[in-house]
């Protein structure tokens, strides 16, 4: 659905936009309807009329490849409190033809499609797609899809800008270059405007997330040297995704941590390309990720050297400039320490930063969910803006704590 057929669509329904915020007009009829049934009837017509009303909203219509992984599921978790984007397609791949509530039971509440295989999902009840699956195979799927839809793509196939470099750095030759070049690169908060015409969004890794976020407005003011960035970045082992690995059993994680992929992460050139970018001259990093005991969240610890003059309180005051109209980037107050268990589950990314020891330099630190705001809440914060609704639609959870 074209989004103003679907503007059209809503309108004539009797709700409309405001600032950038819905006004309520008759919009919410069908809770209306909800609360009729809650007075008057039996939980089962409540079920019922929640469910209608549910059919009665979600106008446009979604198809999730890979929601038998753990990106995909989060995708279906958000959506369910999303007034618009309704689920019509969802694939896997061992687990086709199986239901998501006997994958993910914490999802059987949900009243969805069965999962099918890629080779045999019908897209002509869809008009957007989340792609969460491997980076590899999803060049070739997404190169097969038709071309009216609207695609999110979770993996690191769209990222790199430079297919060489895709090839370096991914192992293979990139399956289809022309699509890579009208793929718009979605930090929502940096590139905002080019996610809103994009058709096909590369949505970052959670690394480059939580690493960009707060250096991007420093290095576009020219406040940092580009040079000696050195990043020390920690993840929950959900960013492995949900496949059996020996490396992830829980006696390889538990009581203990470790890095990885030192020097050689395949993050590095995506964090590289969009702090090169913000600078407009290159900027090579040191990163060294670890995996952490943890189920979810991700902290990026950055040490950087400010250039002679500026002070902690300059980029203290840069990142409340970049911030303060932004939903989901928090700024704490001078001195308080960003926690991951204080954004588990939701979209939000804490930051800080705080003068180091050593005179002349700064240390970072944000925290987010991995597979909220470094995955699938980033993706549908990143549809929104494609799709023209308010950002935060179907985002607004707060926190699981403790
Ligand atoms: N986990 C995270 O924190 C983040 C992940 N990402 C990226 O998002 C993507 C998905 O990650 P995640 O959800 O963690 O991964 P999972 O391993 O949890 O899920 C992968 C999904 O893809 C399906 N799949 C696997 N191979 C194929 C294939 N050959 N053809 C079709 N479908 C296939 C799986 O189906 P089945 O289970 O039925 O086999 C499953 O649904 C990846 O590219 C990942 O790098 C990005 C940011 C953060
Ligand atoms: C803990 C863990 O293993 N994390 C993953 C990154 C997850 C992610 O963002 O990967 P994509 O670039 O594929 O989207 C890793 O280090 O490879």
């Amino acid at each position: 659905m074209s989004l103003s057929i679907f503007s059209a669509a809503r309108l004539d329904s009797g709700c409309f936009w405001k600032k950038g915020k819905i006004a309520k007009s008759n919009m919410w009829s069908d809770k209306q309807l909800l609360v009729r049934a809650s007075v008057a009837s039996s939980p089962q017509s409540l079920r019922f009329a929640r469910k209608k009303s549910e059919k009665l909203q979600k106008d446009v219509r979604i198809a999730v490849l890979g929601a038998s992984g753990y990106t995909g599921s989060e995708i279906v978790r958000l959506l369910a409190n999303h007034p618009y984007f309704g689920i019509t397609l969802m694939t896997a791949d061992r687990k086709a033809g199986q239901s998501l509530g006997s994958v993910f039971p914490h999802l059987i509440t949900q009243d969805l499609p069965d999962m099918v295989a890629v080779k045999d999902a019908d897209f002509s009840e869809v008009d957007a797609v989340f792609c969460c699956l491997p980076h590899g195979t999803t060049q070739e799927i997404i190169k097969g899809l038709p071309k009216n839809l609207k695609i999110v793509d979770l993996s690191a196939d769209f990222r790199l800008r430079d297919i060489l470099e895709y090839e370096e750095w991914y192992g293979q030759p990139h399956q289809a270059p022309e699509l890579q070049k009208e793929a718009v690169y979605g930090l929502t908060e940096i590139s905002r405007e080019d996610i809103r015409r994009a058709r096909l969004v590369a949505n970052p890794g959670c690394y480059p997330t939580s690493i960009q976020l707060p250096l991007v407005p420093l290095i576009r003011a020219n406040l940092i040297q580009s040079k000696n960035i050195i990043i020390d970045a920690k993840s929950g082992v959900s960013g492995a995704g949900r496949g059996a690995k020996e490396a992830n059993l829980y006696t390889e994680i538990a009581e203990g941590i470790h890095s990885y992929g030192i020097t050689r992460h395949r993050h590095v050139p995506e964090i590289e390309q969009g702090l090169s970018e913000a600078a407009q001259s290159k900027i090579t990093v040191s990163f060294t990720p670890h995996l952490m005991p943890m189920s979810r969240g991700m902290q990026s610890t950055i040490f950087v050297e400010m250039h002679s003059g500026v002070t902690v309180d300059d980029l203290y005051e840069q990142l409340k400039i970049a911030y303060q109209d932004e939903e989901f980037i928090a700024l704490l107050g001078k001195g308080d320490v960003p926690h991951t268990r204080h954004v588990r589950g939701s979209n939000y990314c804490l930051m800080n930063v705080f003068p180091d020891r050593i005179p002349g330099r700064a240390i970072l630190i944000s925290v987010i969910d991995n597979l909220v705001k470094g995955a699938s809440g980033q993706a549908l914060q990143n549809l929104n803006v494609m799709m023209g609704l308010p950002e935060d639609m179907g985002l607004n959870y707060l926190p699981l704590f403790p």
